[in-house]
């Protein structure tokens, strides 16, 4: 029998900067999601739960010697460089060293999403790939490169700002050239159906909208914001694709649905979350209980299948209801 609660504690030096819920199996308790405790430099924070059952604590770091301070999950910043800028600190405190880092880090992943849309232009513009297909494989790696990029950024409070700069530039960029006050065609041609740079205020912008949501509301802080741009990205794009290709029998009540497109998204959908939960287990920044986490993803992407496969894309695009359902569907799932 498993007595689900939730216990609070401010004290503990096992404090953990993430919200994790403690799931009480008699008088063991496992925690479905840890980080390394000096992973988040603010252990203020006043959703900490104590962690009771000492799995591993996540000693990925701690024989790291960090150059430099606040460390970045991944990288280091050579000390030299660190106490050259140090000495500096920008208003409202942030060291520059961190903005440095997190700056360089931004300027990154915008490079690696400019780079992204002008691959696909390019093997569209060469026939490689037909238009539709562009467009459904730059939906599925945009936002999943995005996920694989967070790690990047450091741990400072900011970070996640800085890491939600890179679709908000996209979204300018869309809106831009979606009002036609710009014309890139290359955007054009490998994120739309027919051509119509209209089409780019619609799909694109909600979707890079999700993508700086899960960023700034979800963050590294929970593996909400992880799942739902997998459920948008790996489920709802590989449902367009092997949809179109295999959807001979339609959904009963979406005639534009097809069960090989729903079967697809629900399948991959599940594997991208959990291969997405394992990449950020494995380098150290979450522990997962994966025999609770497991049957939560599992649910929650059936939620958001069934969700995806409704008639309502004309009211509600899918890149916000399967993002905004499994958003719903997790927060509640992981919380009980
Ligand atoms: C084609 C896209 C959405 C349309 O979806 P749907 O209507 O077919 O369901 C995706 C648009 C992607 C956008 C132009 C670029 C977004 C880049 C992202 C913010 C950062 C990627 C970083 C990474 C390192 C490549
Ligand atoms: N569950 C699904 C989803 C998509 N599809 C196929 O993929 C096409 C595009 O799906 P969609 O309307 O969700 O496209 P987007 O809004 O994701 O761009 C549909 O017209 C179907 O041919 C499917 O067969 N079954």
């Amino acid at each position: 029998m498993i007595l689900l609660s939730l216990t609070l504690s401010s004290n503990n030096h096992h404090l953990l900067p993430f919200s994790s819920v403690c799931c009480h199996r008699r008088r063991h308790t496992t925690t479905l999601f840890a980080p390394p405790r000096h992973w988040n430099n603010n252990n203020n924070s006043n959703h900490s739960f104590v962690k009771q059952t000492t799995t591993k604590d996540i000693t990925a770091y701690d024989n790291v010697r960090f150059l430099c301070s606040p460390p970045p999950p991944l990288l280091a910043v050579p000390v030299s460089l660190s106490q050259r800028v140090s000495r500096f600190v920008v208003p409202r405190g942030i060291p520059v060293d961190d903005l440095l880092y997190n700056g360089g880090a931004t300027l990154g992943v915008l490079g690696g999403a400019y780079a992204l849309v002008s691959a696909f232009d390019d093997l569209t513009e060469r026939n490689i790939l037909n238009q539709g297909l562009s467009r459904k494989l730059v939906h599925i790696m945009s936002g999943l490169l995005f996920l694989v990029s967070w790690p990047i950024f450091s741990n400072s409070t900011e970070a996640r700002y800085f890491a939600a700069f890179v679709p908000f530039v996209n979204f300018l960029r869309l809106l831009v050239n979606g009002l036609s006050l710009a014309s890139d065609e290359g955007l054009v041609k490998s994120v739309t159906r027919e051509g119509d740079p209209k089409e780019l205020l619609r799909g694109p912008l909600y979707y890079v909208l999700m993508l700086m949501l899960c960023a700034l509301v979800f963050w590294r802080e929970s593996p909400i914001g992880v799942v739902s741009l997998s459920m948008m990205c790996g489920g709802d794009g590989v449902a367009d694709i092997l949809g179109r290709r295999f959807g001979s029998m339609k959904i009963p009540y979406n005639k534009n649905k097809s069960w090989a497109g729903s079967i697809s998204m629900l399948v991959f959908g599940f594997l991208v979350s959990i291969g997405m939960l394992y990449y950020y287990s494995i380098i150290g920044l979450i522990q997962l209980d994966w025999v609770n986490v497991v049957p939560r993803i599992a649910l929650v992407s059936l939620v958001a299948t069934i969700v995806e496969s409704l008639p309502i894309t004309k009211v509600v695009d899918d890149n916000i209801s399967v993002p905004l359902a499994t958003m719903a569907v997790a927060s509640f799932t992981f919380s009980h």
